[in-house]
């Protein structure tokens, strides 16, 4: 087998909203939240090997290759097939900020689920890797879900949802936050009313509508002033916020151009780009249902 696939992306996404619900006995946390793929990625290599070998061909900064969720993931699903002797070189080409809340690490894990159960052939179904996905991060499965998604219970619960076509203007605040502190923090709410799907408005009127808030923005703005001072500049143009658990700020526009006219405005000091909302991952065709 010498199958390769090369440039394959990872998108980012966002949280439209994110509501703390409660918190399970395990001391993860409730959520209901409304996921967004957009159109900025990381990329990934992978060349199918025979010799059982599963090896990152790259650095990347801050993540050694025993802990990096690609090749957990790559690990994970040889061993849910029982192929000990399938392996892959793997090269990982970041993009998105660690610690940003636009999920790169686990949408590069799925990425690999995606694509490796492609090329070795291992035919495990779209549910089955988002059950493998979650035994790695709570992000994973709505990466391998496809398409823009309703979340709930720790985020693996996930239907289907419209959502607008348009741009966001994405701030990274330069700073990177763990998302264990800012759930372990006592100052955090876990009481947000629970909604229905049907509560969120339809495409046309989302961005005018301002539906809900990131819960997790009141903690991490505390701790990071840098993500508070990008939310209050961004909302002079509209309603900005944090997405999951920081740092990244972004604001939604209907049309290009008025997400061209923030960034020219941008302050040096921020790193920022523009992107556009996806309805569907480049990659969902790859697996069956
Ligand atoms: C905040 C979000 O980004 C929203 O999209 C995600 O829920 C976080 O997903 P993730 O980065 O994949 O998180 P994981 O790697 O699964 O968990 C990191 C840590 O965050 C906390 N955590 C995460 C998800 C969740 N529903 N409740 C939690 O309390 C746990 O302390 C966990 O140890
Ligand atoms: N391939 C990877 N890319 C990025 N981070 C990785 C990767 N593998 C493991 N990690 C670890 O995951 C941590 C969080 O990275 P990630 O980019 O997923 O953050 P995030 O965007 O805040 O995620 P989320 O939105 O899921 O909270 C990093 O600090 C890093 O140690």
């Amino acid at each position: 087998m010498s199958a390769s696939m090369l440039a394959c992306p990872a998108p980012a996404k966002l949280n439209l909203f994110l509501h703390v619900t409660g918190r399970r006995a395990d001391g993860y946390h409730l959520l209901q939240s409304a996921f967004q793929l957009i159109d900025r990625c990381d990329t990934l290599d992978f060349r199918v090997r025979d010799d059982g070998q599963i090896l990152r061909t790259n650095d990347v900064t801050g993540v050694p290759a025993e802990t990096d969720l690609v090749i957990r993931a790559a690990r994970l699903l040889r061993e849910a097939a029982g192929r000990p002797e399938l392996g892959a070189d793997i090269s990982v080409n970041k993009n998105l900020p660690m610690g940003g809340g636009l999920g790169g690490g686990s949408s590069d894990a799925a990425t690999t689920f995606l694509v490796l159960n492609h090329l070795w052939q291992t035919g495990m179904s779209r549910s089955r890797l988002m059950e493998l996905g979650l035994q790695l991060g709570a992000d994973i499965p709505f990466f391998l879900f496809g398409r823009n998604a309703f979340a709930e219970g720790v985020g693996e619960t996930l239907s289907p949802l419209e959502t607008a076509n348009c741009w966001f203007v994405v701030i990274e605040p330069g700073v990177f936050v763990p998302t264990s502190i800012i759930f372990s923090s006592n100052q955090l709410t876990r009481d947000s009313k629970v909604v229905r799907i049907t509560d969120f408005p339809d495409a046309t009127n989302q961005i005018d509508s301002g539906f809900g808030r990131n819960d997790l923005e009141m903690v991490a703005t505390r701790h990071f002033p840098e993500i508070a001072e990008a939310v209050k500049w961004l909302s002079k143009f509209g309603n900005a916020r944090m997405t999951g658990s920081g740092a990244c700020v972004f604001c939604a526009f209907k049309q290009e151009d008025e997400a061209d006219e923030v960034l020219k405005q941008m302050p040096s000091r921020w790193k920022s780009w523009k992107a556009k909302a996806m309805q569907e991952h480049p990659l969902a065709h790859l697996t069956s249902a």
